[in-house]
C-alpha cells in the first residue's frame, strides 16, 4: 500500500456528533486518508457508508485501507466531486441518507506531493487540481484570467490585502512570459508585497495559493451546492457534520446552517407559531466544536479546524 499521511482532525467529534444509527445510511463526502469513513463504518452493523472523493490517489489507497470494509459491502468508494451528491448516490439506489460529514480542503498527501502544486514550499508545476481530471488549473488561472478576476479572488478568497499590487505584477510578468512554477509565482508575489508587511503573518504567497487553490477547484461553490442536497436527502433524526479549515468556508457552512434552523419572519403578535412555519432543522451545538488540547499539541492543521453540526427534526 502506498503511504498516505494524513492525521485525521476532530475524528471522534465528528462521528460522535453524527449519532450513528447502526443500520443506517451514511456518506463520508471527503474520504482522504479514510480516518472518518474507516470510525463510521466501525459502528455500522447492516448499515452502508458511501464514501465519496474526487482525487485518484484518495480512492487508490483507500481499497487497501478499507479492504475489509470494501469486501462486506459495509462501505462502497464513489470517485466523484461532492457538488454531484445526488446524482451520484441516487445512481447507486439511494433515495435518502441518516448523516453525512465533510472534512474540508485538501489533504496532507496532496499539499506534501511537490509535484500537485498546492504548495508554495515545492517547485512544482502551477496544477492544484483535486481531481487529476479537470481542466482548469493554476496555470491557466495565472496566464489566462483578467487582472479584474485575478484581484477578485486574491481579495475574497485570499482575504489578501494586496490583491491588486499582486494581481498587477502578475499580469506584468506573464508579458514577458508565461508563469510555469510555483517558485516563479512565490517571487512574483513577493515583489509585489511591499518589504515591511512581508515579515509578518506567515509566508507572503500563503494568501494567494489559498485563493487560487480555492478558485482551481471552486472550492465553495462545491460546499454550498453539496450541502443544499445533503439537506434535501436527510431523514428525520439525521445529521450532517462539517469540519471547516478558514473563515469563507465556515461563514458559509454557518450561515447556511442558520438560514435552515431559524423562524421565517412572522407578522408581530403572533401568538402560536403555525406548526407548518417551525423549522425542519435544528443546531446539534450552538457554538463551533474545536479539537481539544492534546490533538492541537499533536496536529497542527487541526488550530484552524471547526466542526458544526445539523439534525433533521421533521
Ligand atoms: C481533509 S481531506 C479528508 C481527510 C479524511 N477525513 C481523513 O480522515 O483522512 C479532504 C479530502 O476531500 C477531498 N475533496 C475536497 N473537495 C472535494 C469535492 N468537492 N469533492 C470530492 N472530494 C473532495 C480531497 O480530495 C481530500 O482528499
Amino acid at each position: 500500500m502506498t503511504e498516505f499521511k494524513h492525521i485525521t482532525v476532530l475524528l471522534d467529534e465528528a462521528i460522535e456528533n453524527l449519532a450513528v444509527q447502526p443500520t443506517g445510511t451514511y456518506v463520508d463526502a471527503t474520504l482522504g486518508g479514510g480516518g472518518h469513513s474507516k470510525l463510521l463504518a466501525s459502528e455500522l452493523t447492516t448499515g452502508k457508508l458511501w464514501s465519496f472523493d474526487q482525487d485518484q490517489t484518495a480512492i487508490d489507497y483507500n481499497q487497501e485501507h478499507l479492504k475489509n470494509e470494501i469486501e462486506t459491502n459495509k462501505v462502497s468508494l464513489i470517485q466523484n466531486n461532492f457538488r454531484n451528491l445526488t446524482t451520484a448516490l441516487n445512481e447507486v439506489g439511494v433515495q435518502s441518507i441518516d448523516g453525512i460529514v465533510y472534512d474540508l480542503g485538501v489533504s496532507s498527501p496532496q499539499f506534501d506531493d511537490g509535484q500537485r502544486g498546492f504548495s508554495y514550499n515545492y517547485d512544482a508545476p502551477l496544477d492544484m487540481r483535486m481531481n487529476q481530471k479537470q481542466t482548469l488549473n493554476a496555470r491557466t488561472v495565472v496566464n489566462e484570467w483578467s487582472f479584474n478576476d485575478l484581484m477578485r479572488i486574491l481579495s475574497r478568497y485570499g482575504e489578501e490585502k494586496f490583491a491588486k499590487r499582486i494581481a498587477r505584477a502578475i499580469e506584468r510578468a506573464r508579458m514577458e512570459q508565461p508563469i510555469e512554477t510555483t517558485f516563479e509565482l512565490v517571487d512574483i508575489i513577493k515583489s509585489a508585497i511591499p518589504m515591511g508587511a512581508r515579515r509578518t503573518g506567515g509566508h507572503p504567497a500563503k494568501k494567494s495559493f489559498q485563493a487560487i487553490r480555492i478558485a482551481v477547484n471552486d472550492e465553495l461553490g462545491a460546499v454550498e451546492e453539496s450541502l443544499q442536497q445533503a439537506l434535501d436527502m436527510l431523514n428525520v433524526n439525521g445529521r450532517i457534520a462539517v469540519i471547516t479549515f478558514h473563515s469563507l468556508e465556515d461563514r458559509l457552512v454557518k450561515t447556511m446552517f442558520k438560514e435552515k434552523t431559524q423562524l421565517p419572519d412572522l407578522p408581530s403578535g403572533l401568538p402560536v407559531i403555525p406548526d407548518e412555519m417551525q423549522p425542519d432543522f435544528k443546531l446539534v451545538n450552538r457554538k463551533p466544536i474545536y479539537a481539544n488540547e492534546h490533538e492541537l499539541e499533536e496536529n497542527r492543521r487541526a488550530h484552524s479546524a471547526k466542526l458544526r453540526i445539523i439534525e433533521r427534526i421533521r
